[in-house]
């Protein structure tokens, strides 16, 4: 059984297709890019899978059964990290990480130090996050990769204000992911490093042809 599977699906605006409509089936351990150039509507998939954006045409299936009907399984699956790094600026470090993991039910395990450390933010436990940078307001979203289990992470642009060593950490981390049963659904315009993902590719709606 797929774990996510859209049937003729295309997002759309002022009702106008924004892509030519996709079916795919995402199973379990799979890693799946979404790739098109800028405007192609990658960004706009991934918030109507999360429930973000509700124009769009065609069937979205989770676990064989329609999302409308399966939202609360789907969301309690799911972990959806945005553009923006989804923390809350004027608490520290670690009561952003705490609240990640209260929602997921992970406090008791939660080793914040160790956490931050992967991140490349060690030391940075107890300083309020707006005296970070935009850089490491990404590292301190992202490092609820390192304990957040959900099936299903939908990533858009996760490398994003990430320097290098950063990228290849959060590389690892989403193979590791994958090997362990979970699936990883992202955004991104560079070339990942990793075999065995799959790709599927936004083409321009461009008129009644693609029907
Ligand atoms: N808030 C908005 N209001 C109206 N139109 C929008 C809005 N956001 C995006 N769009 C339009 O929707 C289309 C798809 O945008 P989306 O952000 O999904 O693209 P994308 O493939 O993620 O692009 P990028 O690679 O630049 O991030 C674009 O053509 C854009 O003009």
């Amino acid at each position: 059984m797929a774990l996510l599977q859209l049937n003729k699906f295309t997002c759309t605006r002022d009702d106008e297709p924004l892509f030519v409509p996709i079916d795919v089936s995402i199973h379990a351990g799979q890693i799946v890019q979404v790739a098109g150039p800028n405007g192609a509507g990658k960004t706009t998939l991934l918030r109507s899978l999360c429930g973000l954006f509700d124009s769009y045409e065609g069937e979205i299936l989770w676990q064989d059964m329609p999302l409308a009907k399966a939202r609360f399984e789907f969301l309690s699956q799911l972990l959806y990290l945005g553009h923006q790094p989804g923390i809350k600026k004027s608490l520290t470090a670690r009561e952003n990480l705490q609240w990640f993991a209260g929602i997921k039910g992970a406090v008791q395990t939660l080793d914040v130090e160790g956490v931050l450390a992967k991140v490349g933010l060690a030391g940075y436990a107890d300083i309020p996050c707006h005296q970070m940078s935009a850089g490491q307001h990404r590292r301190v979203g992202l490092a609820r990769l390192h304990f957040d289990t959900s099936p299903l992470w939908v990533l858009d642009e996760p490398f994003t204000a990430i320097d290098k060593l950063g990228v290849e950490r959060l590389e690892g981390l989403i193979e590791a992911r994958a090997k362990a049963g979970g699936t990883i659904l992202l955004t991104t315009h560079q070339a990942l490093s990793f075999e065995g993902y799959t790709t599927i590719e936004l083409e321009k709606f461009s008129g009644g042809a693609n029907v």
